[in-house]
């Protein structure tokens, strides 16, 4: 019956979101149910890695901006709602006519007015969150009022399920409301019609956030169905595990392995801020300086279009010690045997990548959900330290080097390298068959065989 089911799963096109959807979606369609991923035409022309004999399907709506860069986020979201709204429902109504038509639409939680598309067409409606549970949690009180707004600084902030968070702890856009209010309004949104969906998917596994997550499900319908990453890195179960390039930077990943595979093992940091970081010069420099003073060995992303921040001398001084390119297969690097540590912004996509992989981090949170992601990953997982303390002003070389010292020398390293296996131990449990996050998409199915069938 399974094989009938065709679920279509909704992306907003940025490279954090479509990573865990199209990770989720291969993990669905190796259960027999049919996927079709459905993004933005600005991630059409990038399928060059594309197999042949996919395991998921690919179609395309327009966000009406023809590949011109839009003028801000307030302004894309309308658009992107507007032409989405318009084309979302052609697409199912063509399924409709063949012999795959939809059953459910699982639906970015950014895109809160795909649900009432999914309700229009009677479909099973499901809003997936590509934060935290915790984070996620934060966004629902801030949108409720059960968090008031602005929060003082100096306060301690209390919540349910939620350790106490000193305002810098907070996500960026509810600590400093000025700071992106587009964006804030974008999360809050999503909690203007969540309580219609028939479920809520989070990227996150029950182990790795049990307090949050049980108070989540005491309220409304919750999956866990991460770590949202390729098998290969976890239980290895989908054979079929093929790279569908759906990366908006071109990756130097051959010159990237060939490099680590000359150097000893956990020597090597790996240092990245994501898909959508621009760091100020200052800070680059204080980067580069600190890990060079560091004398152990890096590999850093620095994407192309940042790349003229890099001194001349520090890229000669580095030239022995550290290979900078402009993007990576980051899977495949935080399991190579070379790599020690992660340097990392704290996007939750990395987050839970270097837990699967064992790998302890220093954290540099740069804005949005980094920021709590942090908090967990040093004071709760205790899987990472923190290179700047949150009384000081701004980032020093003295704090990287110390950071980086700490973390592949130092007398913690032991710790939070054993806290990282387990939770990468847990995160194998929760994905491989009869794990948490496995059973849960294993109930999805089968409530939408049962709507299915009922009808
Ligand atoms: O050289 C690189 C660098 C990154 N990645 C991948 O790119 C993704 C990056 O995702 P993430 O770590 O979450 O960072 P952002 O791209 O910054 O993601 C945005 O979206 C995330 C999910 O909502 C948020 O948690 C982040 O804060 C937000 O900045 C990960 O899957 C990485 O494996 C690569 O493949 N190669």
């Amino acid at each position: 019956m399974a094989a009938k089911i065709h679920v279509f799963v909704v992306v907003y096109p940025v490279q954090g979101h479509i990573n865990p959807m199209l990770q989720f979606s291969k993990r669905l369609a190796s259960k027999n149910v049919r996927v079709t991923l459905i993004t933005t035409s600005s991630y059409k022309n990038l399928n060059d890695n594309q197999p042949s004999n996919p395991t998921v399907f690919f179609d395309y709506i327009s966000d009406g901006f023809s590949g011109e860069k839009p003028p801000g986020i307030a302004d894309f979201v309308e658009t992107f709602k507007a032409e989405s709204s318009r084309s979302l429902p052609e697409l199912i109504e063509k399924q409709s006519k063949t012999e795959y038509p939809v059953n459910a639409i699982v639906y970015d939680s950014f895109m809160p007015w795909v649900l009432d598309i999914s309700k229009e067409f009677g479909l099973y409606g499901v809003s997936f969150f590509t934060h935290s549970c915790a984070v996620s949690t934060i966004y629902y009180h801030t949108s409720k009022g059960s968090l008031k707004i602005p929060v003082e600084k100096g306060n301690v902030v209390s919540l349910p399920s939620i350790p106490p968070l000193e305002v810098c702890d907070l996500p960026s856009f509810v600590s400093d409301l000025d700071s992106y209010p587009g964006v804030l309004k974008l999360v809050l949104d999503r909690f203007s019609n969540f309580e219609g969906a028939d479920c809520l998917f989070f990227n996150s596994f029950d182990k790795l956030e049990i307090e949050v997550v049980n108070w989540l499900s005491s309220k409304w319908k919750i999956m866990t169905i991460g770590p949202s990453v390729p098998s290969m890195f976890l239980d290895k179960r989908l054979a079929d595990d093929r790279d569908y390039g759906l990366s908006l930077f071109k990756s130097d990943g051959e010159a990237c392995i060939k490099w680590l595979d000359g150097k000893d093992t956990e020597s090597v940091v790996y240092v990245s801020f994501g898909s959508l970081a621009n760091l100020v010069q200052d800070y680059m420099d204080e980067i580069a300086w600190g890990l060079l003073n560091s004398k152990c060995s890096f590999l850093w992303i620095v994407r192309d279009t940042e790349k003229s921040k890099l001194s001349e001398k520090f890229l000669e001084e580095a030239a022995d010690r550290g290979l900078i390119v402009n993007w990576c297969p980051q899977l495949e690097v935080l399991a190579h045997k070379a790599v020690g540590s992660f340097m990392t912004h704290c996007g939750w996509n990395s987050t839970l990548e270097a837990l699967c992989l064992g790998v302890p981090m220093m954290v540099m949170p740069q804005w949005t959900d980094q920021t709590t992601n942090a908090k967990y990953i040093v004071d709760v997982w205790q899987t990472g330290v923190r290179v700047k303390a949150h009384d000081k002003e701004s980032i020093t070389r003295e704090d990287i080097t110390k950071s980086v010292k700490d973390v592949m020398e130092g007398t913690k390293r032991g710790d939070l390298k054993a806290n990282a296996l387990k939770l990468k131990e847990m995160a194998l449990e929760a994905m491989s068959e009869g794990g948490s996050s496995d059973k849960y998409m294993d109930d999805f199915i089968s409530q939408i065989v049962t709507r299915t069938t009922s009808t």
